[in-house]
C-alpha cells in the first residue's frame, strides 16, 4: 500500500477460482440487428457465433456500445473503437474527447488554457493552421467544433488562418464531403468579410492522406506532410469545393481515398504551406489516427520519412493523444484521465497477459484498452503481439485480413499455458464494413467467426474460460435507413451504402470448461454496457472488481 493508502491489490472473489486461462475476444464492428440482406453477419456463415447465441439469456446477452454508455455526448452518437475499448478496459464511463471539447468550447475555457496561449503567441506574425477530419461523424472530430474554433480563434485575433481538410466518407456517407466543404467555405467567407484572411489550403481523403494509425503506412502521413507543410501535391485547384467535386469524378473515387491536393492562388502558388513562426492545431480529438502526424509535427529528431523542411512552429493537439509519451506536449483540451484500468490492476495481481491483433487494430487491445497509454505495465508479465497488416490496400480485396494469423498466435499463447489472460481484436467486420462492400463484408464475418472458433477450441483444451464480445456495430447493417428502418435510396434509386458504425448493441457471451458452475448473467443490469465487461472479466480471473467500477454482468447461483 502506498503512502496515499491506495493499493492495486484486488480482493479475492468469494466464489470464483483463480488460475483459469481467460480469453477475451473482441470482434470489431460486430453489432446485433435484425437479419436481412444488408446484415452481413446474418448473411454470413457464422456457426460459432450462432452457437454462442444459443446460450441466451444465461451466457449470451446484449450490451450497449454507443452514446452515453461509452461517454459520448448523446444517444445519437454511434460507438467507435476508441471509446469502446476504453470502456472495455477501464470498467468505468469517462466523458470522452467529443464531449470534453464540446464543454470547453461552450464555456470558453478552451481559450484560457496553456495550449491555446501557446498557439496564440503566433497569431500576431504567423498563420494559424488547422488540420483535421472534416465531417460530422463525431468519431475523430466534428465540423461544428471546427466552426466554433475558427470563430473563437478569429475573436482571439488570429489574422491569417489556413484549414487543411481531410475528407471522410467512413464515419459518414460517401459523397458527403462536398457538403461539408461548402459549409466550411461559407464560414470562411464570413470570416473574410470580417477582415480575417481565412482559406482552405490543402486536402485529401483521410485513409490516403495523414490519418494512418499504429504506424501501418508512413507514406499516408508523408503525403499529408507534403500537401500541408510543403504545399506540394499532385493536384492543384483554386478552390476546395472544385477540388473535391473534380477528384470525385474519377471512376473509383471515394471520399476516404481522395488524393492530396493543394489550393493555389491566381499565380499558381500554394496558399498555405506551413512556415517558421506559424501555429498548428490538429483538431481531431481522437488519438489513434493523430499520433503519427503529431510526431512529425513535434519531434525534432524523426526518421519515418524525409520531412524536407521542419518548420519551427507552435503545435497543439485538440487533445493530448498519448498520455505515456505526452504527445503532443501542448493541447487545447485535457483528455479524459483514464487511470487504474483493469489491465493495470490485473497485472499488479499477477495476471500474465497476452494481447494480440494485426497492426490496424493492435493499439485497440493495448493502447485504448489501457486508457490511451502505450507500452507495458510490467514487461515480465505481459506480451503484446502485433501481426503486420497489409498496407496500401482497401480491405475489401483481402477481407480475411490476418484473422487466421491472429487466431493461431492466440491459440499458441493459450496452449503455452504461459498466460492467464489472452486478449484479441478481430478486425474483419469493421475494417471491411467501412469499405461498404457488402459481398466482401460477408466473407469478412465468416473469417472472424472461424478465428473465434480456433480460439475457443484452444480454451476448451486448457479448461479455460472465454468472453466473446464486440466494441460497436458496423457489419450488421450496411445500408442507410429511414426512421422506420427502411433502406434509403439515392436519387438514382440505388440504396445508400452505410460505411460507418451503427447505434446497435453488441453481443457478449461467456463460457468454456473453466467457467464455474452456476455462473450466469445477472438480470438486474439490463442496461449494461461495455464498461460492465471489465468487472466481469476480473471476476472470471477470481477477483472482485474495484468498488468504483461499473458492476459485473455475472453472478454465481447455487445449483
Ligand atoms: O478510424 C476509423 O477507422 C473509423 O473512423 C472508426 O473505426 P474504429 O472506431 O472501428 O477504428
Ligand atoms: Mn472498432
Ligand atoms: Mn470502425
Amino acid at each position: 500500500m502506498g503512502s496515499s493508502g491506495f493499493s492495486f491489490k484486488l480482493a479475492d472473489h468469494p466464489k470464483l477460482p483463480k488460475g483459469k486461462t481467460v480469453a477475451v475476444v473482441v470482434l470489431d464492428g460486430w453489432g446485433e440487428a435484425k437479419p436481412d440482406q444488408y446484415n452481413c453477419i446474418s448473411v454470413a456463415d457464422t456457426p460459432t457465433m450462432d452457437s454462442l447465441k444459443q446460450g441466451a439469456p444465461e451466457r449470451w446477452r446484449l450490451v450497449k456500445a454507443h452514446g452515453t454508455a461509452v461517454g459520448l455526448p448523446t444517444e445519437d452518437d454511434m460507438g467507435n473503437s476508441e471509446v469502446g475499448h476504453n470502456a472495455l478496459g477501464a470498467g468505468r464511463i469517462y466523458a470522452q474527447g467529443a464531449k470534453l471539447v464540446d464543454l470547453a468550447l461552450a464555456s470558453g475555457k478552451i481559450y484560457e488554457g496553456e495550449g491555446f496561449k501557446y498557439i496564440k503567441e503566433c497569431f500576431e506574425n504567423g498563420t494559424l493552421h488547422l488540420i483535421g477530419l472534416l465531417s460530422d461523424g463525431g468519431v475523430h472530430s466534428r465540423l461544428d467544433q471546427l466552426l466554433l474554433l475558427l470563430k473563437g480563434c478569429s475573436e482571439q485575433n488570429a489574422k491569417r488562418i489556413r484549414v487543411h481538410i481531410l475528407t471522410d466518407g467512413r464515419d459518414v456517407l460517401d459523397g458527403s464531403s462536398v457538403g461539408f466543404v461548402e459549409t466550411l467555405e461559407n464560414e470562411l467567407a464570413k470570416l473574410r468579410e470580417r477582415g480575417v484572411d481565412a482559406q482552405i489550403a490543402s486536402g485529401g481523403g483521410r485513409m490516403y492522406v495523414t490519418m494512418d494509425r499504429y504506424e501501418n503506412d508512413w507514406d499516408v502521413v508523408k503525403r499529408g506532410w507534403y500537401a500541408q507543410v510543403l504545399g506540394e501535391a499532385p493536384y492543384k485547384f483554386r478552390s476546395a469545393v472544385e477540388a473535391v467535386k473534380k477528384l470525385r469524378e474519377e471512376p473509383k473515387a471515394s471520399d476516404q481515398y481522395l488524393p492530396p491536393f493543394v489550393i493555389v492562388d491566381e499565380n499558381g502558388k500554394p496558399v498555405g504551406p506551413i512556415f517558421d513562426g506559424d501555429a498548428v492545431v490538429t483538431f481531431n480529438f481522437r488519438a489513434d489516427r493523430m499520433t503519427m502526424i503529431a510526431q512529425a509535427l513535434e519531434y525534432e529528431s524523426f526518421d519515418k520519412f524525409d520531412r524536407v523542411r521542419f518548420p519551427k512552429i507552435h503545435y497543439a493537439g485538440m487533445l493530448q493523444y498519448d498520455g505515456e509519451l505526452k504527445l503532443p506536449s501542448h493541447y487545447l483540451v485535457s483528455p479524459p484521465e483514464i487511470e487504474r484500468t483493469s489491465g493495470e490492476y490485473l497485472v499488479h495481481n499477477g495476471v500474465r497477459t497476452f494481447a494480440c491483433s494485426e497492426t490496424v487494430k493492435f493499439g485497440h487491445v493495448t493502447f485504448f484498452w489501457n486508457g490511451n497509454r502505450s507500452g507495458y505495465f510490467n514487461s515480465e508479465l505481459e506480451e503484446y503481439i502485433e501481426i503486420p497488416s497489409d498496407s496500401g490496400i482497401t480491405f475489401n480485396v483481402q477481407p480475411k485480413m490476418k484473422a487466421l494469423e491472429i487466431a493461431e498466435k492466440t491459440r499458441d499463447a493459450i496452449l503455452s499455458q504461459k498466460f492467464d489472460q489472452v486478449r484479441v481484436n478481430l478486425p474483419n467486420g469493421d475494417m471491411v464494413g467501412h469499405t461498404g462492400d457488402i459481398g466482401a463484408t460477408v466473407v469478412a464475418c465468416k473469417a472472424a467467426d472461424e478465428a473465434v472458433k480456433m480460439i475457443l477450441d484452444a480454451i476448451e483444451q486448457v479448461g479455460g474460460i472465454y468472453v466473446v464480445t464486440a466494441d460497436h456495430g458496423n457489419a450488421e447493417d450496411m445500408v442507410k435507413r429511414n426512421k422506420t428502418g427502411q433502406p434509403l435510396l439515392d436519387k438514382n434509386g440505388n440504396i445508400q451504402i452505410l460505411t460507418s458504425h451503427t447505434l446497435q448493441p453488441v453481443p457478449i457471451a461467456i463460457g468454456g470448461p473453466g467457467l464455474a458452475p452456476g455462473v450466469q448473467f445477472r438480470k438486474d443490469v439490463p442496461n449494461g454496457g461495455l464498461a460492465n465487461v471489465a468487472a466481469t472479466v476480473m471476476n472470471l480471473h477470481g477477483f472482485e472488481a474495484p468498488s468504483d467500477y461499473e458492476p459485473s454482468l455475472i453472478e454465481v447461483v447455487d445449483n
